[in-house]
């Protein structure tokens, strides 16, 4: 492809425009991909729509296949019915039959077939109006057979079209596989990599999208199989039953014709049995006329022979006796007649009710004639409206596909351009990156030696830093011992309690301390009227905290982490607020708990610099006894001696001493000595220390 300006199908590309930034093509590749996306959505969503049409079809024709079935079962048991009926009828004339020949003595040589009824032929038109309409019927099955094998064409169809779409995305697809391969093949490990990728990626999402449709296609091939080869078998089963059917009818039109023939030879023996009956009346009545016109004769006879002949009376009274014996038979003869008669009513009566029976059937067929005829415009009327729909479909379909090509073609349009962009990018990179190994090589070196000086130069700083703090702890030093010369080793400080509401209400209350105004040092006290003025390092007020206190001392127990030995003690009587002062309460705390604090926070902050180890001992000076608090037995008594070392310093031997880590570890080592507040206590740190209260 080159430096060609042929686009992918060999149109000319558009190449007088300027290439297309990368980030642009990317974007419209995304987008094209969420329209294809967009697309493949719609089709599914069609394609639930096609299925749920499909079943909703498949329903109506079960329906109507099953109001067919109804419709011939009806007309069958119609059918029987007939038939049925047309027997009993045929039994009923055959036992009148039956009758009259037993009345009439008829020879068994002139037994007759029973006789049919007068509306026969008009049921054996019906049956075969019947016969009509089931080959109708069989013609319409055999019409809707038609329309779905052509419907199950033009799905076939559609798939055959759906197929070839599907092959021209797959030859696109494969097209742009190429080209990215080239792509590939053309250009290295840069950002141009990176955009491929997208592509491939597109490409990867479109090959989803592909398998995606062919799923879609799978499945509504099936859907369109499953309800033709059931209505195929629910065809076949109908066809079985109208062969059934028919065969059925064929033999009842048999039986039908022969009864026809035994009718019609009962009817010819019905009335040549009338015509002999007939010929008999006529000639017995001839008889009784000759009879009748011969009494004058024979009465005429009867007196003569009264007067001249007894066998002439014989002869008269058998006569006679033939006489009446012949109008017995006469007046039977009409009581049959008028039997007869009355059969022949009786038979036509029911010959009218079969009639009427045969016209509701008749009205009966021709509105399932009627329904059979809406039914078969309302499915014509559906299939009509789903090819319809099938065809628009498909159109649609086509048409989006037509635009999905000429996006594709477009964005192969597009892609020529920003390949060649890509191209000279990856040139300039190359060039690039050839040129960035010397560079890095050459500030890698230039930052080396510069790390070098910094860290030289920072040593050296150091350095001067370490002899300036060495010279500054000199200093403090000094000016630490030059204070303590100044202020003396032992500085006594005064604490004034302030008076409670209890004692300010008692009668006796006098303020016995005050202090002058403007001076921090001095306090005066009044006993008895006497006033003495005592001076001291310090006298805080009444209205002084725990903490202005904490801070006036703060110096000497800092001055413990420099190597000085610090004892703090208070000293008053009972209830002064010694222990209030030393050891405080929670919300408040004293100088021991604010001295261990700061102590503690100023061995961390100098952890770098310093090594420091914190031991505690606990002693209880009561009544010129001492107690080791943390020994083993408590009530033993210690004593205080000269240190052996020959410092001067007293000691008391064998006095337990702990090295505690923390702070927590001597609040602990506290509550489980029971004392909140130790009447004596000692901290040593670099050097010794202590911290207590002491009664007078
Ligand atoms: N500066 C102060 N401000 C408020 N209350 C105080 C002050 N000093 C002492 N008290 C209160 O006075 C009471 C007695 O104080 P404290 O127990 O400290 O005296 P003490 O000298 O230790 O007595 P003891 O020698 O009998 O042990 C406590 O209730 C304490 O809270």
């Amino acid at each position: 492809m080159g430096g060609e300006q042929l686009g992918p199908l060999g149109k000319e590309a558009p190449g007088g425009q300027a290439p297309e930034s990368p980030l642009l093509a990317v974007l419209s590749h995304l987008l094209s991909f969420l329209e294809h996306y967009g697309h493949l959505q719609r089709l599914q969503e069609q394609a639930g729509a096609y299925r749920a049409r499909l079943r909703r079809a498949e329903s109506r024709r079960r329906q109507q296949l099953r109001s067919f079935q109804r419709a011939s079962r009806q007309r069958e048991r119609d059918a029987l019915s007939l038939v049925a009926s047309l027997e009993g009828v045929i039994s009923e004339q055959q036992s009148t039959l039956e009758t009259l020949r037993g009345g009439m003595k008829l020879p068994s040589a002139c037994s007759l077939p029973p006789a049919p009824p007068a509306g026969l032929h008009q049921l054996v038109e019906s049956i075969s109006a019947l016969q009509g309409d089931r080959a109708r019927l069989a013609e319409e099955i055999q019409g809707l057979r038609q329309e779905l094998d052509e419907r199950e064409k033009d799905k076939q169809q559609l798939a055959g079209s759906f197929h070839l779409q599907i092959q021209e995305l797959k030859h696109q697809i494969e097209e742009r596989e190429d080209e990215l391969a080239r792509l590939r093949t053309g250009m290295g490990v840069t950002d141009s990599e990176k955009r491929i990728h997208n592509l491939t990626v597109e490409n990867e999402g479109l090959k989803q999208s592909l398998g995606v449709t062919q799923g879609l296609l799978q499945q509504l091939a099936a859907v369109s199989a499953q309800p033709s080869a059931l209505l195929a078998k629910e065809n076949e089963d109908l066809r079985g039953q109208v062969q059934r059917l028919e065969a059925s009818l064929q033999q009842k039109l048999a039986q039908l014709a022969q009864l026809e023939g035994q009718v019609d030879a009962l009817q010819w023996y019905k009335e040549e049995e009338a015509r002999q009956l007939d010929e008999r009346l006529c000639a017995l009545q001839q008889a009784l006329d000759a009879q009748l016109s011969r009494a004058p004769d024979v009465q005429y006879v009867t007196q003569t022979v009264e007067v001249e002949s007894p066998s002439t009376l014989r002869s008269l009274a058998e006569v006679e006796e033939r006489n009446r014996v012949l109008q017995e038979q006469l007046s039977s003869q009409g009581e049959r007649c008028q039997r007869l008669t009355e059969q022949l009513q009786g038979s036509e009566e029911v010959a009218a009710g079969l009639r009427h029976k045969i016209s509701a059937y008749e009205h009966e067929m021709a509105q399932l004639r009627e329904q059979l005829l809406r039914e078969i415009s309302h499915l014509e009327a559906q299939k009509e409206e789903a090819v319809k729909e099938a065809s628009e479909c498909s159109e649609q379909h086509l048409d989006q596909l037509r635009q999905q090509f000429a996006g594709v073609r477009q964005r192969l349009a597009v892609l020529q351009p920003l390949l060649r962009s890509i191209r000279t990018d990856y040139g300039s990179l190359r060039g690039q990156v050839r040129s960035f190994s010397d560079f890095y090589e050459a500030a890698l070196k230039e930052a080396r030696q510069q790390m070098c000086s910094a860290i030289s130069e920072v040593s050296e700083a150091n350095r001067d830093l370490r002899e300036k703090y060495q010279h500054e702890v000199l200093l403090r030093r000094k000016y630490h011992d030059q204070l303590v010369e100044l202020k003396g080793n032992i500085r006594v400080l005064c604490r004034l309690k302030p008076v409670t509401e209890a004692e300010q209400q008692a009668s006796e209350a006098s303020v016995a301390v005050s202090t002058e105004p403007g001076s921090e040092s001095s306090v005066t006290t009044s006993y008895k009227g006497k006033e003495r003025t005592f001076e001291l390092d310090k006298v805080f007020l009444p209205q002084a905290t725990q903490e202005e206190v904490f801070l006036e001392i703060e110096p000497l127990v800092l001055s413990c982490l420099n190597g000085y030995n610090v004892c703090i003690f208070a000293y008053g009587q009972t209830g002064s607020g010694k222990t209030y002062t030393m050891e405080g309460v929670p919300d408040d705390p004293g100088i021991n708990q604010r001295a261990l604090e700061v102590l503690y926070r100023e061995m961390e902050a100098k952890q770098g610099l310093c090594k420091y180890a914190v031991s505690l001992s606990l002693v209880e000076i009561y009544n010129e006894v001492i107690r080791d608090l943390l020994g083993k037995d408590p009530q033993e008594r210690l004593d205080i001696k000269l240190n052996p070392d020959g410092s001067g310093q007293l000691h008391v031997p064998g006095l337990t001493c702990v090295e505690v880590q923390g702070f927590r570890e001597i609040k602990k080592v506290a509550r489980e000595v029971g004392r909140v507040a130790p009447q004596t206590g000692g901290i040593r740190g670099g050097r010794v220390g202590g911290l207590g209260s002491v009664p007078p």
